[in-house]
């Protein structure tokens, strides 16, 4: 079973004629966004705001339309993929680099669905590096700030040179292992100066869509 695409495919049947949609980043989003596409292309009405350069770049190609983020008042549906999901719906997001667009939309949006593959559920948060977004400016004396925290930093690579976000900003990759308290990590993430957001989306998604023993399951955030 190819399980991104089931998730991604699933999330579509939450989608309504009129919706402004949050559509996520990643290979998992990827299945959803093509999906919706192809509804699009069948006569469906929506409008989309992408949380990334690339998922711009395929939702332009399917064929959805989209809409400037300062345009609007709500997003009434963001759904995205995650690194990690835990029993509470809390999340690791990231991998790919996105997470402050990520997070700005799912803010904004009266629902979040979480779609994610069997291998993205964990007890507990924190053995997928967490990602944090930081400014160039000063990054060497950010990162300490984030060891002095607990974890290990790591800046993000790419071909030889830093990592750059889609906002012109540098990824550190850390190793908090077991996040008990994910709340409270990222509030003090948060205090640092040149930290501008971390991957640890808590109490944000409404439900999550996933893959256990093999079936498709959706959970809801109590
Ligand atoms: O920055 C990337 C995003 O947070 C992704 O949603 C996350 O990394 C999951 O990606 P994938 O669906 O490719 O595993």
């Amino acid at each position: 079973m190819n399980e991104k695409k089931v998730v991604g495919e699933k999330a579509v049947e939450y989608v309504k004629d009129g919706m402004v949609v949050g559509l996520g980043t990643g290979s998992t989003a990827f299945y959803f966004i093509t999906k919706l596409g192809e509804l699009v292309q069948q006569g469906l009405s929506i409008k989309g705001v992408p949380t990334s350069k690339q998922t711009e770049k395929l939702a332009s190609e399917l064929g959805i339309p989209l809409v400037s983020f300062n345009e609007i008042e709500q997003i009434d549906l963001a759904v995205d993929g995650a690194d990690e999901v835990d029993p509470e719906l809390n999340l690791i997001k990231g991998g790919g680099g996105a997470l402050l667009r990520e997070k700005i939309i799912a803010k904004a949006s009266k629902t979040f669905i979480v779609i994610a593959d069997s291998h993205k559920n964990v007890d507990t948060l924190g053995f997928f590096p967490l990602p944090i977004e930081v400014v160039p400016y000063g990054f060497k004396m950010t990162m300490k700030h984030i060891r002095d925290l607990g974890s290990t930093t790591k800046l993000r690579q790419h071909q030889g040179n830093p990592f750059l976000t889609d906002n012109g900003n540098y990824i550190v990759d850390t190793s908090f292992q077991k996040i008990r308290q994910p709340k409270e990590l990222e509030k003090n993430l948060n205090l640092i100066p040149g930290v501008v957001d971390s991957g640890l989306f808590v109490e944000m998604a409404d439900a999550a869509i996933t893959i256990i023993d093999k079936k498709l399951v959706t959970q809801v955030r109590k």
